[in-house]
């Protein structure tokens, strides 16, 4: 599986945060086997976050795009709204089981707006900002991460079937 990460924080855009989030996914798809093909990192910018998901997707070289940040509720938060805006098909689950999931670690996961979807061949998921909810919500959805790649991609095999 090939991946992107991309980092939305106005702090780590400007030069006055490090991003802890981005390279914390990147260690974590490592290890999980995944080649990290493009990651990077912009500023809460509508229109800057929709050209760079566009540009990934359409590549047909990203099999996965995690976003980190700019899920919740402040004023320069508009991730999902970005992400809404180019998806072909929005896949409610993995928002429902990451908010399920994240409330057994903190009453403030209800905050995340995060969503999921696909744009072509390429399954897009938001993640939260903090290094540690980005991780955590990640290996929330990951079950179902590698088959529903197989099936955006046009796989027909029986979904019921025992792994080859
Ligand atoms: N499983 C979890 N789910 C959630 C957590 C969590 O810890 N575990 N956090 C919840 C919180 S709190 C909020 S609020 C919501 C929405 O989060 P956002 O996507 O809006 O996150 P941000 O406001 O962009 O960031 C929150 C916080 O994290 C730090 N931060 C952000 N970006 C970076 C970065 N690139 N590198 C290092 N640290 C970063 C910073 O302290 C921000 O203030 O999600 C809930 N879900
Ligand atoms: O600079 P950002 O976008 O990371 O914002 P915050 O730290 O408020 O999440």
């Amino acid at each position: 599986m090939k991946a992107a990460v991309l980092t939305l924080s106005d702090k780590g855009a400007r030069g006055e945060r490090e991003d802890g989030s981005g390279p914390a996914l990147q260690n974590w798809l490592a290890a999980h086997e995944v080649a990290i093909v493009k990651s990077a990192i912009v500023a809460d910018e509508h229109e800057e976050i929709v050209s760079i998901l566009k540009e990934w997707a359409d590549s047909g070289g990203v099999d996965l795009i995690l976003t980190t940040g700019g899920t919740g509720v402040s004023p320069r938060d508009v991730t999902p709204e970005a992400t809404m805006a180019v998806l072909d098909r929005v896949i409610p689950g993995f928002g429902e089981v990451m908010r399920a999931r994240s409330l057994e670690k903190t009453p403030h996961a209800m905050i995340s707006r995060a969503i999921a979807g696909i744009r072509g061949r390429s399954l897009i998921i938001n993640l939260p900002g903090s290094p540690k909810g980005a991780v955590e919500n990640i290996e929330a959805v990951w079950p179902a991460v590698p088959h529903a790649v197989e099936k955006i991609q046009g796989s027909t095999r029986d979904c019921a079937a025992p792994p080859r």
